[in-house]
């Protein structure tokens, strides 16, 4: 019978845990000292890790946000409001969240109604917390509503795993963490989550599962590999999260999201949600296939970055990129992503600076699971402060303490951009974000000087000269070609589709917003109303995000050199860059 073991000192962590945590305060009938020390200990443990709020986290209450869909909730503007199960608020105060972010003043209260959602929120702003709360505390009411979903016993009769909840997630680390995060909250409540991830064998997640457990978190293909085995089935899921929702629903995921979608009760009989960083419209637009009736919420602009991160561009010739790489790197002080275009690279990169001395790891596709979990765990706990990167550590990846983000190759898109810059600057933290830049890079570089001028940061004259040259001329201002601003996705899709819902409405907190959408808000076919409600009580909004003018950019042409090569100027200019950031 599962939950009745006396838990162990190696039931620390894994399922063992798990299960433990299924007794709740009233009902521990082990109730001696040493079980009470083993429980405090775990406790410890579990709600040990994390970020710790940086000092610009009162800042978050001056974006700008933007709820619509029909018939919006009012937002909550502390945990008690939310009144949540009172063991979840517990295990928040165990988290020391001490009031809010935005995302989930918002979205808790929204998604505590029952509606689907699509939200949009900077990296590092609390999104997890955002969607595993109201979760959790909706699958608590219904239980002891109904008393009917111990699921564990009735999976257990079937051996066959029945989940309430699903969260999918794009790399097997984010789902990892994803996990550890709705343990947290799942403490002590009787409920239990499980992680399934590809690349390692299905022995353990197997007996997990059998265990029983009412959330699952897990990579697409594993999860369709235990359907397809009849270990899992998805019949009785309340609640579907996609978390980094734009990629899931992109041209690699969307295949296998489908089918699993598909496979659960249909639309209005389960709630689906969707978080992200970024939302390109096309990607907005598909995802209305698996939603009804849904909330859109968008603190800050769609796709942009947080402003506590100080983002530098550094002109380099691709010749020199690992020398100046290299020199960066000994001013670095804290952790250091660097992030490169291929896994090749990858190896590449981290061979060379550990023969440069430098104590490098790297995770990417073509490494055993092992070997990223390793490089992880010793890139978090600082004995490799350096850590090269592919994509697969651009999204969603909570590590305390990095400190630098070195595109050492910019990506493609800006939206891989924000995700990468983000994993420093998290919760009201300062971060850096250094870019190299060759001559290749033209294609991202009109979103990316979109991207700094909204967040007032300085912009090289030579990155203007090159956009303009490769492009015919980067967007400045507020007109851009085709009524859109360039690349990346901007706000609630569904207002600019004719008649969408006589019911919808466009509510608007924090009116600097308006400063930079007015224009926009009048072509709109939506309703709008603007309110001047704002939950903190706060209207004012300096933080930066309405959008700069010239004023805020200063002509770096003398400073970077000019529009050729990286010369020896550049160079020396770069170095200069570095050590200004550094200090
Ligand atoms: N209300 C809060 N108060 C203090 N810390 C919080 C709060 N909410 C979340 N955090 C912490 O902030 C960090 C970032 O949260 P989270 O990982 O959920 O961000 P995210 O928005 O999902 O980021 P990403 O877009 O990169 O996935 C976590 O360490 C989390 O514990």
């Amino acid at each position: 019978m599962y939950g009745m073991r006396e838990p162990t000192e190696s039931s620390f962590s894994g399922p063992g845990l798990r299960s433990w945590s299924k007794f709740d305060n009233d009902d521990n009938r082990f109730g001696n000292e040493k079980t009470k020390k083993l429980e405090q200990e775990m406790e410890r443990q579990l709600f040990e890790t994390g970020v710790s709020q940086g000092i610009n986290f009162d800042m978050y209450d001056k974006i700008p946000v933007e709820l619509s869909g029909s018939n919006p909730p009012k937002a909550i503007s502390s945990f008690r409001e939310a009144k949540l199960h009172k063991q979840l608020e517990y295990n928040v105060e165990q988290c020391k969240f001490a009031k809010p972010t935005p995302v989930q003043k918002y979205a808790i209260p929204s998604i505590l109604t029952g509606r689907d959602m699509m939200a949009c929120a900077q990296t590092g702003s609390g999104k997890t917390a955002a969607f595993i709360l109201p979760i959790a505390h909706q699958m608590l009411e219904r239980r002891s509503s109904s008393d009917s979903g111990n699921n564990r016993r009735q999976s257990s009769f079937r051996s066959r795993v029945y989940p309430r909840a699903i969260i999918l997630a794009p790399t097997r680390e984010l789902a990892i963490q994803t996990e550890e995060q709705t343990r947290k909250f799942l403490w002590k409540t009787g409920m239990t989550s499980v992680v399934v991830y590809g690349g390692v064998q299905t022995g353990k997640q197997l007996r997990d599962l059998r265990n029983g457990c009412e959330i699952i978190v897990a990579t697409p293909g594993r999860l369709h590999d235990f359907i397809m085995r009849g270990v899992v089935c998805l019949d009785a899921v309340e609640f579907c999260v996609l978390d980094e929702g734009d990629r899931m629903l992109d041209m690699g995921f969307m295949p296998q999201v489908n089918e699993l979608i598909q496979k659960m009760p249909k639309k209005g009989e389960r709630q689906m949600l969707m978080f992200s960083a970024t939302f390109p419209p096309e990607i907005q637009k598909l995802a209305q296939e698996f939603l009804q009736d849904y909330l859109f919420l968008a603190v800050g602009r769609v796709g942009s970055t947080n402003s506590f991160i100080r983002q530098t561009l550094v002109r380099v010739n691709a010749r020199n990129k690992f020398e100046e790489l290299v020199k960066l790197l000994q001013d670095c002080k804290g952790l250091c992503l660097v992030f490169v275009g291929t896994k090749r690279d990858a190896g590449f990169v981290e061979n060379q600076l550990v023969r440069e001395g430098l104590d490098a790891i790297s995770i990417h596709g073509d490494r055993s699971q092992e070997e990223r979990e390793h490089a992880l765990a010793v890139f978090r706990n600082g004995k490799c402060p350096i850590l090269v990167a592919t994509d697969v550590a651009a999204r969603g990846l909570d590590i305390p303490s990095v400190m630098w983000v070195i595109n050492y190759d910019l990506p493609n898109n800006i939206e891989d951009y924000v995700h990468r810059i983000g994993r420093t600057g998290r919760c009201g933290n300062s971060g850096n974000a250094i870019s190299f830049v060759t001559d290749s890079n033209a294609n991202i570089l009109k979103d990316l000087i979109h991207l700094l001028q909204e967040n007032k940061q300085e912009i090289p004259g030579w990155c203007e000269e090159m956009a303009q040259g490769r492009g015919g001329g980067y967007y400045r201002g507020r007109s851009f070609p085709f009524g859109r601003r360039p690349g990346h996705g901007e706000k609630d899709f569904r207002r600019s589709q004719p008649n969408y819902s006589n019911n919808f409405v466009s509510q608007r907190f924090n009116e600097g917003y308006r400063d930079r959408d007015a224009k926009d808000d009048e072509d709109d076919k939506g309703k709008h109303r603007h309110w001047n409600h704002d939950p903190e009580g706060d209207t004012q909004n300096d933080n930066g995000y309405s959008r700069s003018s010239g004023n805020n950019r200063r002509d770096h042409t003398e400073s970077f050199g000019g529009g050729k090569d990286s010369s020896e100027r550049d160079q020396h200019q770069n170095y200069k860059t570095f050590k200004k950031i550094r200090d």
